[in-house]
């Protein structure tokens, strides 16, 4: 999964160390589950269930090994975006593809990393997630192919940020 990269010129903020990561999401119902990570980046934060990607795995069989270590189920997720995410003191870029199902199988537990709760998709706990989560997450809610950078102070505080998404139903309105 090497990029396809000149590290020469490199936009500001972005090094030649990449991470990759996955965050799945299953929406239900009008509702959305989610996690609130027990330990690691993020603590005490909401958010979709995810971690490294390994070495020898596909993104999106990590996205489905960490759906079932985090949160107990499988479910067929498909992807519906990629995210940068930078965070000054954190010398990589962390390259996070984002899933979504609507269906799942198992029974959801809490486990060590994310204690999983649903949430109506009308009251998000967006002032315990990331501060970008807000801007991004009513696109996976509408399922549209989206891809975006954001930058983090070392506190967590959001810097810069950018998103772009899919026009509406694939055409381009006048
Ligand atoms: C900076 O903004 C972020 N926003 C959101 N919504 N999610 C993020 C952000 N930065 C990282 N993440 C996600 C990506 C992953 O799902 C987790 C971090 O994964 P973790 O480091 O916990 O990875 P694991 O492989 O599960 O780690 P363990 O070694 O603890 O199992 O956060």
């Amino acid at each position: 999964m090497t990029p396809a990269t000149s590290y020469d010129d490199l936009p500001p903020g972005i090094t030649d160390q990449t991470r990759y990561y996955t965050n799945a999401y299953i929406v239900r119902d009008g509702r959305i589950l989610l996690g609130r990570k027990k330990r690691g980046i993020g603590l005490n934060y909401y958010n979709g269930f995810g971690g490294k990607v390994e070495v020898g795995e596909s993104s999106v069989q990590a996205a489905r090994r960490e759906l079932e270590e985090e949160a107990g189920i499988t479910a067929p997720l498909v992807q519906v975006g990629t995210l940068l995410f930078t965070k000054e003191g954190i010398e990589w870029t962390f390259h996070i593809n984002i899933y979504r199902a609507e269906e799942y199988e198992g029974e959801i537990v809490e486990t060590e990393e994310m204690r999983p709760e649903w949430f109506p998709i009308d009251q998000i706990p967006y002032g315990q997630m990331w501060g970008s989560d807000k801007y991004w997450l009513p696109l996976v809610l509408s399922k549209k192919p989206f891809i975006g950078r954001t930058d983090f102070d070392a506190d967590n505080n959001l810097k810069k940020w950018w998103f772009g998404h899919e026009y509406d139903g694939g055409v381009v309105s006048a």
